[in-house]
């Protein structure tokens, strides 16, 4: 965000046709900073050149009973333009509804709407353009808007905010800033879920170890190590899913806090908002925060799994592991160490899930002391909220470029199979089909592995005599049950790791996402 010290972009024209169309058209935006990239917001000592030309203070939209303005201190402190500027379109699509309920209801005329929806649009268009000057002074979003309007238009401009508060504006915007921020993170799940599925599809036949305290366990496939990802944002779909439904619920025309004694229409701003209903406690619906809770704690889980998969593939590129190899277009190099190829993207990944995580606890600590209904702390949830989007949008877009531009080393893979024993539970299951108590088996297949360890070799290269020295259950048909691809070969459960299970699943994963054969 670019703060600039900037006089008024909007001046006081010296004769406002009032509730005129015509006042429209006049044009009176003086451009001052056209940098596209951040708008610009001028200082919190902007002062207002009055038709004389003197300068003095701007009166606050509140300031009626006012003597003084406040300390350049607490104008800085107060404001929360600076970050709440980007839900001037949820604010604005939230005032056109708003007028247009008013005209409806007959609290204001069909014409005043029509110069305030005609202002909102010109405003929109301005702050798009760059052309709009966002002002300290004026606090935060919805003033900004407001005081524009009335500028540009006058006195219908005034009736805007007949019967709305700023504590039921600011938490409409959110909700609606936050059904479209769920619906962006939805579709680069997908994305992500998509192309795990295709590395996937690469691989159906590889085999890698599993792992448990990250110690070697039983061999798996790899589709059925990469469906578990996808499994896991699918979850996480859920959930936003979930979120979003409670979200969209209107808290327009709650007002401060106690709904008003004018005759609005709640249920038709709620339509025109495509929420579901008007929030039924116009307290509740000023208060609580806990539809912003609720979305940072699916994103925190979503990290959270990122994180994880982060952490595996970054282990997985080492030297140590050399499972697989980031494509140059998704790493990095060091200033120093000319050989060196890091996988940062993944450590980044794994490293902004700390941020997202902390936006949930930032939120969920502002909120535990706060009375009912409205207070100014809430202010302080949407830097959370917009980091907390920001994040995990760039998560899921980076983690869906890596899964694009990595390939996984077969060779090393396959080379490092026979370490481990990865086979011995298997081998233990074997025993069970022969009649052995499980418990009785697991000793048997333990103490053959000792003897492997003596022997320095795999269960696969005991001879059937020295099987059978530490117990004659077993026979020839052993062997079908040693090796990785034969222990793989025997998983048969539901949800399993065995060829067919995990075939079928990345078949109806294909389906479900919609990725052509
Ligand atoms: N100051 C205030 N609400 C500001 C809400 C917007 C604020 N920038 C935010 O983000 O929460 N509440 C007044 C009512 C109002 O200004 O509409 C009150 O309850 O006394």
């Amino acid at each position: 965000m670019a703060f600039t010290s900037q006089s008024l972009i909007f001046r006081a024209p010296a004769s406002l046709p009032s509730g005129r169309l015509a006042a429209l058209s006049a044009g009176r935006v003086a451009l001052r900073d056209r940098g596209a990239a951040f708008p610009s917001v001028a200082a919190a000592s902007t002062s207002m050149a009055s038709s004389d030309g003197d300068e003095k203070k701007e009166t606050k939209l509140w300031g009626g009973r006012f003597e003084e303005g406040v300390t350049d201190a607490v104008e800085r402190f107060t404001e929360s333009i600076s970050y709440d500027w980007q839900l001037y379109k949820y604010d604005i699509m939230g005032s056109k509804a708003h007028a247009s309920m008013l005209a409806s209801q007959g609290l204001i005329t069909a014409g005043d709407r029509d110069i305030i929806l005609e202002g909102l649009d010109q405003i929109e268009r301005l702050i798009q353009e760059g052309k709009f000057e966002w002002r300290k002074d004026r606090e935060d979003v919805h003033m900004n808007i407001e005081a524009a309007l009335i500028e540009r238009v006058g006195e219908p401009a005034k009736k805007l905010h007949t019967a709305r508060s700023r504590n039921d504006q600011i938490v409409t915007d959110l909700r609606l800033w936050c059904r479209d921020a769920i619906d962006k993170i939805l579709i680069r799940i997908k994305q992500l879920q998509v192309s795990l599925v295709m590395l996937a599809s690469k691989y159906v036949d590889l085999i890698v170890p599993g792992y448990t305290h990250l110690q070697r366990a039983q061999p798996v496939l790899l589709p059925h190590l990469l469906l578990s990802y996808v499994e896991q944002l699918e979850r996480d779909a859920g959930r936003l899913v979930n979120c979003r439904e409670r979200v969209n619920f209107c808290p327009l025309g709650a007002c401060a806090l106690a709904g008003t004694g004018l005759p609005i229409d709640r249920f038709q701003t709620a339509k025109d908002l495509k929420f579901t209903a008007p929030m039924k406690n116009s307290i509740d619906a000023v208060s609580d925060r806990d539809f912003v809770l609720e979305f940072l704690a699916a994103n925190s889980i979503a990290a959270v799994h990122l994180s994880r998969i982060g952490e595996e593939w970054v282990l997985w590129a080492s030297e140590e592991f050399g499972f697989l190899t980031p494509s140059d277009k998704v790493s990095t190099g060091s200033s120093i160490m000319p050989q060196k190829k890091n996988p940062d993207p993944m450590e980044l990944v794994r490293g902004k899930s700390a941020r997202v995580v902390g936006d949930l606890m930032t939120v969920l600590t502002l909120c535990k002391g706060l009375p009912q209904a409205y207070n100014r702390d809430l202010q302080e949830d949407k830097e959370p909220l917009f980091d907390s989007v920001k994040a995990i949008l760039g998560m899921l877009e980076v983690c869906t470029e890596f899964a694009q531009n990595i390939s996984f080393n077969s060779k090393r893979i396959q080379s490092s199979l026979p370490a481990g024993y990865l086979d011995a539970t298997t081998l233990a299951d074997y025993l069970v089909k022969k009649g052995v108590p499980f418990r009785t088996s697991h000793e048997i297949v333990g103490r053959s592995v000792a003897l492997c360890v003596s022997k320095n070799c795999q269960l696969a290269e005991l001879q059937l005599d020295d099987l059978k020295a530490v117990h004659p259950v077993f026979e020839a048909d052993v062997y079908e049950y040693l090796g990785v691809e034969n222990a793989v070969n025997k998983f048969i459960s539901y949800g399993s790791t065995g060829s067919n299970q995990v075939k079928k699943q990345l078949e109806d994963w294909r389906i479900q996402l919609g990725i052509s054969s």
